[in-house]
């Protein structure tokens, strides 16, 4: 599974198909030009004929045709995970060995699907996933994915690291929370904070899993190390100048105490695999946890964040909500979450794909077809709402392996 996904930039696509010669005029490898040829609302023909996003019909043919349609360098950096990409594989895989065992008869009716989220709305339990730089797969870049978050009334968790400003991304009006990686500057991660409030972000979702940068082999195999001219990080330019983002081995759980003096917005932390680490991020305030091993991008033979979650949630004991992300591409995979602990998922290399694809429209059709499958799903298992799934719906067996 690792090895093939290294060899893919130029030989095959997610599903095995070779790679149209040049199919969309992006010049391979010519990164600089991406943007102009890729970028727009009509899309091109992609790897099954299909003429535009409505004609896609699930996630995983949203990754083939952005596979198509990206740039190879920009390809890879999305999909791709720490070293031997272990881990990145081993997400899916924890969902695939996992069966869903339905209960019938419950004359249960419609699936309502909407949950609460510290004390925020969400018209599913799924949010957006925290992704850096979205102008790599669409001009529209950030505005593109708030909008179809903001339509689709899902949570957006944007990224620090984002290509547009966290005020643009709020003007589009999503329920918004925003991701920080707690800069050793203080004062700079508190005017972020404070940038962060008056944008209306409902929630700070601390990353706590990069102490250093995950080495993307592929990214590095295509010399990719900065962004194009013209992108940035767009949050931390100050005065025409654009601050270096640290992923500091400094930062700790008194940076986390500091910053639960900084805010009085719940305070989220992001990352967490070990079950002292849930107990520590409860002892220090923390709101809820997102179970997260980064997508596989940063410490590569970590289990699938499927794996970790009961550990997590006996640790945690119901003290605060859980998330995960890592790996969630069905329907199916979001009601396994839920039986086994968490109160919502999030997706992250999906939406880039939808954005890739197809700008806001892609974005959007990315989540109506997980709603679509959630739905589906939840009457199939003879339950409501995704709080009426339960432990029991799930088992790992032989058969799936
Ligand atoms: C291209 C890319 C960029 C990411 N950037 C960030 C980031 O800036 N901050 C962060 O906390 N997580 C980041 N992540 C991790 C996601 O938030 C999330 O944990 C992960 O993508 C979930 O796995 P999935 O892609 O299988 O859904 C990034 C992931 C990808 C694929
Ligand atoms: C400095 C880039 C970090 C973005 C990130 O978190 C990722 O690519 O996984």
């Amino acid at each position: 599974m690792s090895g093939d996904t290294g060899d893919r930039p130029n030989g095959t696509d997610p599903a095995g198909r070779a790679r149209g010669a040049d199919a969309f005029g992006a010049g391979m490898g010519d990164h600089g030009d991406r943007t102009d040829t890729a970028g727009g609302e009509s899309v091109a023909a992609g790897p099954a004929g299909v003429e535009r996003p409505a004609a896609l019909v699930n996630l995983r043919e949203f990754e083939a045709a952005a596979w198509e349609r990206l740039d190879p360098v920009f390809y890879d950096y999305f999909a791709g995970g720490a070293a031997d990409e272990i881990t990145l594989a081993a997400n899916e895989a924890a969902f695939r060995r996992r069966a869903l065992i339905p209960r019938v008869l419950r004359g249960q009716g419609p699936p309502r699907l909407g949950v609460t989220l510290l004390g925020q709305e969400a018209s599913m339990p799924v949010l957006l996933a925290p992704t850096a730089f979205h102008r790599l797969a669409h001009p529209d870049a950030e505005r593109a994915t708030a909008r179809a978050a903001a339509e689709a009334g899902v949570i957006m968790i944007a990224a620090m690291l984002s290509t547009v400003t966290i005020e643009e991304i709020a003007a589009c009006g999503p329920r918004l929370w925003f991701q920080l990686y707690i800069q050793p500057d203080l004062e700079f991660t508190a005017s972020l904070v404070r940038r962060a409030e008056a944008a209306g972000c409902r929630a700070l979702v601390v990353t706590a899993d990069s102490p250093a940068l995950g080495r993307n082999e592929r990214a590095e195999r295509h010399g990719f190390h900065d962004l194009p001219p013209g992108m940035y990080c767009a949050n931390m330019a100050e005065g025409g100048h654009v601050r270096q983002v640290a992923l500091s081995p400094e930062i700790s759980w008194r940076h986390v105490d500091r910053l639960r003096e900084m805010t009085s917005l719940p305070i989220v932390i992001k990352g967490v695999l070990h079950p002292g680490d849930a107990r520590l991020a409860v002892e220090h305030g923390a709101d809820a946890i997102i179970v997260s091993n980064h997508g596989g991008r940063q410490l590569d033979t970590t289990p699938a964040s499927l794996d970790r979650l009961a550990p997590v949630a006996e640790a945690v004991d119901g003290r605060v909500p859980l998330l995960l992300d890592g790996g969630i591409r069905r329907g199916t995979d979001v009601v396994k979450a839920l039986a086994l602990g968490a109160a919502a998922v999030a997706i992250g290399r999906p939406t880039l794909w939808g954005l890739a694809v197809g700008g806001q429209a892609g974005v959007a059709r990315v989540l109506a077809l997980l709603r679509r499958e959630l739905a589906g799903t939840l009457a199939l298992c003879g339950a409501a709402t995704p709080g009426e799934v339960t432990a029991d719906l799930v088992e790992e067996v032989a058969s799936l392996r």
